[in-house]
């Protein structure tokens, strides 16, 4: 690996590297956290304290590693979340000593929304934490690098050499770095544990994410992969397993007898965010439908699971995912709409529209809505649709899952039969409310409608970040909340005849309608409102 000039000057010797020793907390009693400020994740304290280990993110220094990876390690760290001994190897392809890097990760510290308020001293404490190795992914000398990091915290991590790969970068690194650290015996776990975290999206096809997975196993036992969707480790996405499966009440409700539909929606109003080399290539049907949507569906339909463990879960999240039906190129015009924006107004700011978005062709056919209406083929959900939708450049940012009831049979009030309301409010007031008609105080007996609010704010507690919760999991080798390989298939499965429909490069594509076809700052193209058929509409969020 050639080194820059003034970086072999500058990079000190790997022997003269300190590492904190383990048996000394990564920051003493004194550190912040350990006074209790946060009762919520002091009791996880208690429960639940990885053993020594490196956390080793190839793509360091890219986007989500700086803003929201960092943040959200240092969280934990600051927290006292880590154990007793912890580090990190930033691992990329620019030339960067130790130094550089840490100024790097400390100034995506600073510059992060995500990041915990930093208590005095504990910034260059952390600091202390991190090292750096680059490379050609596609080479082997890389992984010795990070090979002989892993040695050289042996000591101070108690003799275990535990590490926790987190592959950060484009997918089409993934398999590469995989093989990378497989050909080097850097998975094997004769000396601790190992395990790899992927990004998402995982294969960009059936096909590809079925290679991708033989991939992965030809190096990887399933029990250490953990294919992150990081919208599993939001608090109130656990919620709902918590709301159905915690309580008596909802379980009679929670079927085709009382539920009219269910309707699912991930809304943003940014656009692309300069994300447009991944993003051409992706769409939305990749980013969020096969992916994020999918694992909120499944959740919502899933039976109970006997208990409340990785497989437990990930068999209820699979049965229904097969359940689905299934959308083939032929079914996609009637199930599915697609949309891209235009220039509009967000917020009370112009914003361009998508294909004057920078470095996105003028003509382009990538879709930036969709919308679907999924249909399941099971006893619970049967003639029960699930509408599916999500876009950029809508009015606000809301993530939502709202079961929709069936109208009381019989209407003895004058005042419309409106139909109950339970809504999941994912983020942001994350919360739960319930819709139901209540009379108006007066002498008529008349209805209105009145909600019923649960707010998460009413447990004084500060959100945790999801990728803090999946880190820690992953760290402790729980992978309930990490997609398992046959939901993968199946989620990709459910959304092959869109793609394939959609894709303009496939031969069985249907052109796309005239893009753009709805304006920046509304709610997404027309026709997702007659895909609800007859009777109902979209939530006006
Ligand atoms: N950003 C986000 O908000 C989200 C991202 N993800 C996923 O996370 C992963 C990373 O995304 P993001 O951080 O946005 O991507 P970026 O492109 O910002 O960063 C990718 C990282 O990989 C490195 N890299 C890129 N190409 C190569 C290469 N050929 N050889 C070696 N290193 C390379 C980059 O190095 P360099 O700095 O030199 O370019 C950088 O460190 C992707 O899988 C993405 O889908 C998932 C959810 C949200
Ligand atoms: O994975 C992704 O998610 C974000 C939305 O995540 P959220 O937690 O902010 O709701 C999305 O903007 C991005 O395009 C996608 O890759």
């Amino acid at each position: 690996m050639a080194q820059p000039a003034a970086e072999s000057a500058a990079k000190s010797p790997r022997k003269s590297r300190q590492r904190v020793p383990a048996g000394v907390p990564a920051h003493g009693a004194d550190a912040p956290g350990a006074d209790g400020q946060n009762p919520f994740r002091a009791a996880m304290r208690r429960s639940r304290a990885p053993e020594p280990a490196t956390l080793v993110i190839f793509g360091a220094t890219g986007d989500l590693a700086r803003r929201k990876l960092l943040p959200a390690v240092f969280g934990l760290w600051q927290d006292g979340l880590l154990g007793s001994a912890f580090n990190i190897v930033g691992v990329g392809r620019q030339a960067m000593t130790d130094e550089q890097f840490k100024d790097f990760a400390i100034e995506a510290l600073k510059t992060s929304k995500e990041t915990d308020t930093p208590q005095p001293g504990s910034l260059e404490k952390f600091r202390e934490l991190l090292y750096y190795e680059y490379g050609d992914f596609g080479g082997d000398e890389v992984y010795d690098l990070v090979g002989k990091q892993l040695d050289e915290a042996e000591e101070a991590h108690g003799g275990r050499k535990n590490a926790l790969f987190y592959l950060s970068t484009p997918p089409s690194l993934f398999e590469p770095i995989s093989n990378g650290l497989g050909r080097l015996g850097l998975h094997q776990q004769d000396e601790g544990w190992r395990r790899i975290v992927i990004e998402k999206p995982f294969g960009r096809d059936l096909a590809s994410a079925r290679e991708l997975n033989a991939a992965i196993h030809s190096v990887w036992d399933e029990s250490q992969v953990y294919r992150i969707d990081h919208y599993l480790g939001k608090e109130t996405v656990q919620n709902l397993m918590a709301i159905r499966f915690g309580n008596a009440i909802f379980e009679p409700l929670w079927n085709r007898g009382y539920v009219d539909h269910v309707q699912i929606t991930a809304a943003e109003d940014l656009g692309l965010e300069g994300r447009a080399g991944y993003y051409e290539e992706a769409g939305v049907v990749r980013d969020m439908l096969q992916n994020h949507l999918m694992q909120l569906f499944a959740l919502t339909a899933m039976e109970a699971p006997a208990a409340f463990d990785a497989d437990a879960i990930r068999d209820e999240k699979t049965k229904v995912l097969r359940a689905v039906r299934a959308i083939p190129v032929e079914r996609v015009s009637e199930v599915a709409v697609r949309g891209q924006y235009g220039p509009g107004v967000v917020d009370g700011e112009k914003v361009p529209g998508y294909r004057e978005e920078p470095n996105v062709k003028p003509q382009s056919p990538t879709p930036t809505y969709v919308a679907v209406k999924l249909e399941v083929d099971n006893w619970r959900w049967q003639g029960v649709p699930f509408f599916l939708r999500s876009g950029k450049r809508l009015p606000k940012k809301v993530t939502e899952i709202a079961v929709v009831f069936k109208r009381a049979p019989l209407g003895i009030f004058p005042g419309g039969l409106e139909r109950n309301v339970l809504a999941f409010r994912i983020q942001p007031d994350e919360g739960v409310s319930l819709k139901f008609s209540s009379k108006m105080p007066g002498q008529e007996m008349v209805l209105r409608e009145v909600v019923m609010d649960f707010r998460y704010d009413a447990f004084g507690a500060q959100l945790e970040s999801p990728y803090s919760r999946l880190l820690l999991d992953a760290m402790l080798g729980d992978a309930t909340l990490f997609p398992r390989e046959d939901e993968v298939d199946h989620a990709w499965q459910i959304v092959s005849g869109i793609l394939e429909a959609w894709d303009a490069s496939s031969p069985r594509h249907q052109p796309a309608p005239d893009f753009p076809n709805y304006d920046s700052g509304t709610w997404g193209p027309a026709a997702a409102d007659e895909l609800m058929g007859e009777g109902r509409r979209w939530r006006r969020l």
